[in-house]
């Protein structure tokens, strides 16, 4: 099976000379179509850039990037713009909805912007799944932080895009609102077949995935299947433990 994304040997590092930082130091992943990825690790690992490279926002300094079966080396500048448009999804800690446009213009703006005519059908699916449909003529300003972050997720389902890249989507929400972004991610993988990958710092996050990748320095350090909070915040405490232990040394 195609993986909705996959890097091999990704390296990525910014800078030269001597203020040169390797961010991602040969991580090889796999994320799986239909699954829900959760990326974790300390800050500075590399998360984010592990997905900007990824979804071809950064270009990679070594290694390979697919979306589906398409190389992202391979591309232009145009092409790149295309498939991001095309084929992934965003979602962004500031939600980054567009103040003067409504709801439901914010939900299909990627469509227009390519030219597409919404799938009627899927718009309803979506406006349904995010609960919004008497929110639609609102402007994102009328809304909670919470139904803006909804807006932003039915925006980056849109055009039922290959994978969706999530970077700590709840990093903004309370907890209550952070659940129900979370359950709109998850039922997205369990009900439309769609692909998650989202970095977060909080295990309750992580816990709605179906796996969860630890970074630590640029290196992919662990790998935890149907994960639970409690789980995953062991595995963090183990990592910050391995972390210290080593800087002792
Ligand atoms: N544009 C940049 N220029 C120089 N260094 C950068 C740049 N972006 C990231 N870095 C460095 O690369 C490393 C990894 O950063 P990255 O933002 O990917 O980590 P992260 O795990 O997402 O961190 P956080 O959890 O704090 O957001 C860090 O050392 C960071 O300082």
């Amino acid at each position: 099976m195609t993986a909705a994304a996959r890097v091999e040997g990704a390296v990525k590092e910014y800078g030269a000379g001597e203020t040169r930082v390797r961010a991602l130091d040969g991580v090889s992943v796999e994320f799986a179509e239909a699954r829900f990825t959760a990326v974790m690790g300390p800050s500075g690992s590399g998360k984010s850039t592990l997905m900007h490279c990824a979804a071809g926002l950064d270009t990679l300094s070594g290694g390979r990037a697919w979306i589906g079966g398409t190389e992202l080396s391979g591309l232009g500048d145009r092409e790149l713009t295309l498939l991001r448009r095309e084929r992934i999804g965003f979602v962004f800690q500031a939600f980054n909805l567009v103040p003067t446009l409504t709801v439901r213009e914010n939900i299909t703006l990627p469509l227009d912007l390519g030219g597409t005519a919404p799938d009627r059908e899927w718009l309803d699916t979506l406006v349904d799944v995010v609960g919004l449909g008497d929110r639609l003529h609102h402007r994102p300003a009328q809304l909670s932080g919470g139904q803006q972050q909804r807006v932003a997720v039915a925006r980056a389902l849109a055009g039922r895009p290959a994978v969706v890249f999530a970077d700590e989507p709840t990093g903004n929400l309370d907890s209550r609102s952070g659940g129900e972004v979370l359950g709109l991610l998850r039922s997205a993988v369990d009900t439309m077949r769609g692909s998650v990958v989202m970095v977060t710092h909080d295990p309750a996050a992580a816990a709605y995935a179906d796996t969860v990748l630890f970074l630590a320095d640029g290196r992919l350090v662990d790998t935890v299947e149907r994960p639970t909070a409690e789980g995953v915040l062991d595995r963090m405490k183990a990592l910050d433990t391995r972390r210290d232990r080593a800087a002792a040394r």
